[in-house]
């Protein structure tokens, strides 16, 4: 599906997820928000190990995942909201959840860009597995494997997963959705083993790309949807600092001015959309040298970006901003010192630089991201050059809206199960 060999560093998102009991008739069950916890960071899948020995980092990630359930504040079970406190450079962040009965806890990253709920287990060899938590069915008394079921999965910067299919109960917040399919790696690649904190992938995107087979299997938000009071969860992540997730319900205070809201195109199975325009650097700077270099209005100005769309998907579980080479190319000539280095992997540039926003239109919403967001992360320990948080979408086919782009912006993803929609608005 995407060459293994991209020279894109992408790092893995986070995501959060809610969950309902067995659905009924007689009530909705609302809505939930539930905490992320920080991952220590490891770049999701270096395309070049060069770049993975590059964007190293570590961090303490908090040794006990119970003390974070324990201090888990599940609000009554019509609202909720969940601070999620990012790793460094925002790399990822993890949602403990629990599988099984008892409960087995394991921190998932969940992922608007796929659509299959895996994780580390009993059946992944230990030469695979780094520390990781593992599901194990066997200890479950609520597990059922689905005979015959297996699924494999092929991620963009190469990295890949294997395995069993199992149902069983799967807990996030103080709500459970029972027979949950739950995908048990029998294999997973080298990046996964090596993100030691990540113990699977939870899938937000559309059923449609699940990978079981011989039948498809639904991810868990579409399982849970019809129990929620509206079919929507929100992203509303920070730069450096705790962002939140809602699950059923729109909290206003999250955002200011109004929600813009675009069709989404399921049709492969993603949050696939048309973002109106784009501009780099201060609108204000924009207007104000073209109000010097009026063109006269029978010569459309060249690149006038300001009326161009972007087509691409909010991807969760891509931290970067995979745009097209023309972006990036007139984003990077604001940048005097940006080049697009092959060793690196991408757009570097001195740290000290000065980096244009990045603003982007959908409807009357016009969301910025500003430069320092755009500043991904040092390539190296002498911190003199840092990776970009733009980078090209080539060979993909379309451009990934990750963190980079989604973080500057409260984003509500609606699915009533026909006609979704991606909503965004200013904070
Ligand atoms: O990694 C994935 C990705 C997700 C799901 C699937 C898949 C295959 C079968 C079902 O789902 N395949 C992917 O490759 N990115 C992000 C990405 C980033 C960079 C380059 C290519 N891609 C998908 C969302 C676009």
């Amino acid at each position: 599906m995407f060459p293994p060999s991209s020279s894109i560093i992408f790092a893995a998102g986070l995501t959060g997820l809610a969950v309902a009991a067995p659905s009924s008739p007689f009530h909705k069950m609302g809505s939930f928000s539930i905490p992320q916890v920080r991952n220590a960071g490891y770049v999701r899948h270096g395309p070049t190990a060069l770049a993975r020995a590059y964007m190293k980092f570590g961090a303490a990630m908090p040794d006990s995942l119970f003390q974070i359930l324990a201090d888990f504040k599940i609000s009554k079970r019509d609202t909720g909201s969940a601070a999620a406190t990012p790793e460094q450079y925002d790399i990822q962040y993890l949602t403990p959840v629990s599988l099984g009965t008892p409960p087995q806890i394991l921190n998932l990253d969940f992922d608007s860009g796929s659509s299959d709920l895996w994780v580390f287990s009993s059946e992944t060899p230990a030469s695979q597995v780094k520390g990781q938590a593992q599901y194990n069915p066997s200890k479950s008394s609520t597990s059922k494997e689905v005979s015959g079921a297996t699924w494999d999965i092929s991620y963009g910067d190469g990295s890949s997963s294997s395995g069993n299919v199992y149902t069983d109960v799967v807990n996030v917040g103080n709500a459970t959705f029972a027979g949950q399919a739950v995908e048990t790696a029998q294999q997973v690649s080298s990046s996964f083993t090596s993100d030691t904190n990540n113990d699977g992938l939870l899938g937000l995107a559309f059923s449609t790309i699940n990978t079981v087979q011989p039948e498809q299997q639904k991810t868990f938000f579409d399982n849970i949807r019809d129990d929620l009071d509206s079919p929507v969860w929100t992203a509303d992540l920070k730069h450096n600092e705790p962002g939140t997730y809602n699950f059923g319900f729109i909290d206003d205070s999250l955002y200011t001015g109004k929600i813009a809201y675009t069709d989404v195109d399921s049709s492969d199975g993603f949050w696939m959309i048309t973002l109106d325009s784009y501009s780099v650097g201060s609108s204000t700077s924009n207007l104000s040298s073209r109000a010097f270099h009026h063109r006269p209005s029978t010569f459309p100005s060249p690149s006038d970006s300001a009326s161009t769309p972007l087509t691409g998907i909010a991807d969760t579980g891509t931290t970067l901003a995979l745009l097209p080479d023309s972006v990036c190319t007139e984003y990077y000539s604001q940048v005097s010192s940006a080049a697009n280095s092959q060793t690196a992997g991408g757009y570097v540039f001195d740290c000290d630089a000065t980096l244009p926003d990045f603003t982007y239109t959908v409807g009357s919403t016009t969301i910025t991201i500003p430069g320092e967001y755009i500043n991904y992360a040092p390539v190296d320990t002498t911190g003199e050059q840092c990776f970009g948080g733009i980078q090209s979408d080539a060979d993909i086919g379309f451009s990934i809206f990750g963190d980079i782009a989604l973080k500057a912006a409260f984003v509500v993803f609606e699915d009533d199960g026909s006609s979704p929609r991606l909503g965004f608005a200013q904070k």
